[in-house]
């Protein structure tokens, strides 16, 4: 990203010349909009035709929140001649969100997610029009309601089992000698039992075989992911847009995308070649409903769910794991807490799980350190806001929830893995005490919320039931590497490699 970076930034400036008038008069534009009286966020001070591109690093979240500490919670940057709106601040983010939801929420689309998502007849992207509402509202009633996740539970149970089955069988080679110790990539197994409960929820059967290809599609769909948030040239300046093809960017969109639609248009086609199609499919319930979904919409409301729901769920065991790795306390706490509620049984059921608190509180303090780094919205009218500022209509607004969530006016000891400052503190996933949002808030919150959680809950409270964990080759906890990928979905750098010790010869 860093190399990519450089590189599209010396080529924009081999080419500003050319383009310096052009770009100016531009700005001057967007910096009046229609003569309003009201201020403009601060900013920074920027350079001609790239505006503040360089000041962003290959760590974007991290470069805008020391920005934002020199110039306030909302500031206003540019991408070369585009103005963002970065807010670092929970209450403006949450007053920003109250003011959109009373008009039109929408986001504000890359070129790179237009062409992932078929044109944007998702959920994420689509405008908040008619569509919108009954594609939401089909989806919740068909797959993603509370009484709908509930009724998938056979699935969590039959994939995290398989899970849990192989590590005992790895752990089990390795028993008779004492000493040796086989650590496991559970990066890899993370992304492939939350690739595997997806595929099956949706198709209501495994479209994949094993492992390696529950990896693949995990991995076809997260680089799709990585897509749907990146910027490319095109986007800040749509005149070089042909850079895109000399980055290599263009031809990155093509190879994911043509795979993932291959992969769409296949499951559709083998559910269509059905001689008795099954009612209770996802995608039969999309094709029956009045809306009249062409194939296009179904494929993008299929990738709404493993675009939103696979890495993210992936990404969110694995960094509650290695947290846990790293903070022994936390981790015995936990252990001993899911212990006690499991107790005798050969199994956990989904109901033990709700008695386990602080596991709850171990996730919600992981999706804070290492959850979505990013909100995004745009302005459908000139916004104002209580400060005094004003966004001009068709702004697009950033909310760095990296920042907010390292927020030391809101968390204490906010770099620190502190699952304790959220026992009793009613800070829920809807986003409504206006300080924790990890899935968003207001009408455009996620709405993916108890299926991602559900799953998370039982593959984490399954590995520290049936398993104690250990770093391979002696590493000390404080040693792990807890470098992360600057995606929207922030990702471990390095696979979290464990090593799994059983502690009850059940199942
Ligand atoms: C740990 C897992 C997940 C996290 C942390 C997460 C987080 C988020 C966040 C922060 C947003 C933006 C909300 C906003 O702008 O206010 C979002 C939107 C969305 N998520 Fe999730 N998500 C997760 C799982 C899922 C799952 C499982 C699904 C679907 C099955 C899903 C589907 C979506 C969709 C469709 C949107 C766009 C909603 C709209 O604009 O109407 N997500 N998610």
């Amino acid at each position: 990203m860093e190399e990519a970076k450089i590189c599209l930034s010396i080529l924009i400036l081999s080419v500003s010349l050319v383009f310096l008038w052009a770009s100016r008069s531009s700005w001057v534009r967007r910096r009046r909009p229609g003569g309003s009286s009201s201020s403009p966020p601060p900013s920074p001070p920027r350079l001609p035709i790239i505006g503040n591109l360089h000041q962003m690093s290959s760590r974007p979240y991290q470069a805008m929140h020391e920005l934002s500490k020199k110039h306030g919670p909302l500031m206003l940057v540019y991408i070369g001649p585009q103005p963002l709106y970065i807010v670092s601040s929970a209450e403006i983010a949450t007053e920003i969100t109250r003011i959109l939801d009373a008009d039109n929420p929408v986001r504000a689309p890359f070129r790179s997610s237009q062409a992932v998502l078929s044109g944007h007849r998702d959920m994420i992207f689509t405008p908040y029009d008619r569509y919108w509402r009954d594609a939401r509202k089909l989806c919740n009633d068909e797959l993603l309601s509370h009484k709908r996740v509930q009724s998938l539970h056979d699935i969590r149970d039959e994939q995290v089992s398989k899970l849990v089955e192989k590590l005992r069988l790895i752990t089990s080679s390795s028993a008779s000698d004492l000493d040796k110790e086989v650590a496991v990539d559970l990066s890899r197994m993370f992304l492939s039992v939350a690739t595997s409960i997806d595929v099956k929820a949706v198709l209501g059967r495994e479209y994949e075989r094993g492992e390696d290809e529950s990896v693949a599609l995990g991995e076809l769909i997260r680089k799709a992911n990585e897509l749907i948030s990146e910027t490319c040239c095109g986007d800040y300046f749509p005149r070089l847009s042909w850079l895109d093809t000399l980055t290599g960017h263009a031809r990155k969109v093509k190879n994911t995308c043509a795979p993932l639609h291959e992969f769409l248009d296949k499951v559709i086609d083998d559910h269509e070649s059905r001689s008795v199609p099954d009612a209770h499919n996802f995608i039969y319930r999309l094709q029956q409903h009045t809306m009249g979904l062409t194939r296009s919409d179904i494929k993008s409301l299929l990738l709404d769910v493993f675009l939103g729901g696979t890495d993210s769920s992936a990404g969110t065991m694995e960094w509650t794991m290695a947290e846990l790795v790293k903070n022994p306390t936390a981790m015995k706490k936990v252990q001993e807490e899911i212990r006690r509620v499991v107790g005798d049984k050969r199994k956990i059921d989904e109901s033990d799980v709700s008695q386990m608190e602080y596991l709850q509180c171990v996730i919600k303090e992981a999706l804070r350190l290492h959850g979505p780094s990013a909100m995004n919205r745009k302005t459908p009218s000139d916004t104002r806001l209580s400060g005094g500022f004003e966004i001009p209509a068709d702004s697009s607004i950033f909310i760095n929830l990296w920042a907010v969530n390292r927020d030391p006016a809101l968390w204490e000891r906010p770099l620190e893995f502190v699952p304790e400052r959220f026992v009793n503190a009613g800070h829920g996933y809807k986003g409504l005490d206006g300080k924790y949002f990890p899935f968003g808030m207001g009408k455009r919150i996620c709405p993916g919320v108890r299926f991602a959680v559900s799953k998370v809950e039982l593959v984490i409270a399954s590995m520290l039931c049936w398993f104690d964990w250990e770093l391979p080759g002696g590493t000390a906890p404080e040693d792990l590497d807890m470098g992360q990928t600057f995606a929207i979905v922030a990702r471990k750098e390095s696979p979290l490699c464990l090593v799994p010790r059983p502690v009850k010869a059940v199942c």
